[in-house]
This record gives C-alpha cells, sequence and structure tokens, in this order.
C-alpha cells in the first residue's frame, strides 16, 4: 500500500483508525472455545464487525506465537482474511543483525518463505542500520520504527540526552539519512502527547503509529492537535478497549460501538486540524 493509498482510504472512511487484534485466548467469550479456531473465528468477527470504521488491523505478534504453531496458523489466515485495503501491521518489533533481520523480514514479508504477507512490521532500531536494512529492502513494504513508546519505561533510554537531542529525536534524524526512508513510519505513543510538536518538527511528512489510547489512557484530541500532518499522518491504535468491550455472543457489536465512536470522534479532528 503507498502512502498515497493509504491517504485516500482515510479521506474516504474519514478516520485513522487502526484495531489492534490482541487477541488472548484467556480472554475471548467462553462460547467461541467450542469452534475449530477459536481465535480466527474471534478475529474474523471482529473484522467484519469494525472494517468500515478503520483503516488498518494490527495483530500483535505475541498473542500468536505464544500459542505455537495453533497461533502461526491462526496469524495466517487472519492476515488472509484482512481486507486488502487495510494497511496490514505485523506488530512484532523485530530487529537483529544483518542477515538475521533478513529472515525476519521475509517471516512477514514473503509469503512464499512463511505463508505471511504483511503491509508493514514494526521494528526496534536499538541495533541500528544494518539492522532495519533488510526490512526496507523490500520495497513495497513499510518498516515502523520504534522511536518513542508509549509504556512508562520509554524514559529509561528513548529520553536519554545524547550529545544535544534524546534518542528517540536522533533515531527520527538518522533514520531519515537510510536508503527507502520514505518507507518508515514511527511508534510514538498517544501517552506522549507533549512530545509530537517537537517529532513532526523533525519528520513533518512520515506517518506515525500511535498506540495507546483506550486502555493506556492516551487522549485522542490531543494527539490529533498535535500530531497531525496535511495528510493526517496518523495510524491511532486501541486494541483492548474496541475487542473486548464485550465478552460475551454481543462481543462483535460491542467492538463495532466502540470502533463506530473512535471514527467519529477522528471524523471531527481530521475536520479541525488535517489541513
Ligand atoms: O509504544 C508502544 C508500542 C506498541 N504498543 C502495542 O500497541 C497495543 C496497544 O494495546 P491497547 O490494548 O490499546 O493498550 C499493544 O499491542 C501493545 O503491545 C504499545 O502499546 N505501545
Amino acid at each position: 500500500m503507498t502512502y498515497k493509498e493509504l491517504y485516500q482510504q482515510i479521506l474516504r472512511k474519514k478516520s485513522y483508525l487502526c484495531v489492534g487484534l490482541d487477541t488472548d485466548i484467556r480472554k475471548i467469550p467462553a462460547h467461541l472455545l467450542r469452534t475449530p479456531d477459536p481465535i480466527f473465528e474471534f478475529n474474523k468477527q471482529i473484522i467484519d464487525a469494525t472494517a468500515d470504521f478503520c483503516v488498518s488491523y494490527k495483530p500483535n505478534i505475541a498473542f500468536y506465537e505464544a500459542l505455537g504453531p495453533k497461533g502461526w496458523e491462526s496469524l495466517q489466515k487472519t492476515i488472509e482474511y484482512i481486507p486488502k485495503e487495510h494497511l496490514s501491521i505485523a506488530d512484532a518489533k523485530r530487529g537483529d543483525i544483518g542477515n538475521t533481520s533478513g529472515l525476519y523480514a521475509r517471516t512477514f514479508f514473503d509469503p512464499s518463505s512463511s505463508g505471511l504477507d504483511f503491509d508493514s512490521v514494526t521494528v526496534a532500531p536499538y541495533m541500528g542500520s544494518d539492522s532495519v536494512k533488510p526490512f526496507l529492502e523490500f520495497e513495497n513494504k513499510w518498516v515502523i520504527l520504534l522511536a518513542l513508546t508509549s509504556n512508562p519505561g520509554s524514559a529509561d533510554f528513548q529520553r536519554l540526552n545524547v550529545g544535544n537531542a534524546s534518542l528517540f529525536e536522533e533515531v527520527l534524524k538518522t533514520s531519515q539519512t537510510w536508503a527507502g526512508s520514505d518507507r518508515i513510519m514511527y511508534v510514538v505513543g498517544a501517552t506522549q502527547a507533549s512530545e509530537f510538536e517537537k517529532i513532526r518538527q523533525i519528520i513533518p511528512d512520515h506517518f506515525l503509529l500511535v498506540p495507546g489510547v483506550g486502555a493506556q489512557g492516551g487522549n485522542l484530541e490531543e494527539v490529533s492537535r498535535f500530531g497531525m500532518n496535511t495528510s493526517c499522518g496518523l495510524l491511532v491504535n486501541a486494541s483492548r478497549s474496541i475487542i473486548y468491550a464485550g465478552n460475551d455472543y454481543d462481543f462483535a457489536q460491542k467492538a463495532k460501538q466502540e470502533a463506530s465512536a473512535l471514527q467519529q470522534e477522528m471524523e471531527i479532528y481530521l475536520d479541525k486540524y488535517c489541513n
């Protein structure tokens, strides 16, 4: 998916919502446990209920890996089921020495190797340019680099001063010099709203993946006011607050209501701040 295609979808749906598929076998409604693939059945119903209100889906790979081969099978079926117009994000936070990163990239981007064909993957920048390069070599795919994460521990390293700037600012600046940097997005937590203005000065045009609204308490209005650019430039993720809005036969209907409410709020902010 190109930058332009993503922006057009945002305009069409009046939404920049990413639904997080953090599907936990211990949390899904009991009646689904009687189906052959409860994780996929849950995801399928969530996708059917929310597709009109979001532009992206983000399965967090941990929830699938934890189940072994069965989890990978559910993940593969989920990825095949997500409508092609939605940007798919493998939230895997990978990154290693070059040849190992190459295999991680094949895992998520090369269906002939792994059966998975994601549009994008989250990558940790800590090991530097050669650890990210193999992902960027897949020309029609996106790398979503961790910049300033939503958790309290983001202060431990990401905010440390290195020279004249903090480490996360260096990640933003240095990664701009890498080949294929036009296909980088950045993770910035919704809980970090005070930093969005500064971040936009460094990377005015890039898309930001913003987790942390809903269960983590981030403020959608602030994120939109300070983070939006002229092409929206935001994908705001909500996982638990949507997919676990209900826990019974009506779970998908409840998820739909949550996604719809966020979309309606986003429509207001698109009118107000995307110009
Ligand atoms: O900085 C980060 C990076 C990734 N995440 C992930 O996003 C979702 C958030 O889930 P919620 O239930 O909406 O809180 C989850 O998969 C995290 O691993 C993040 O929260 N912060």
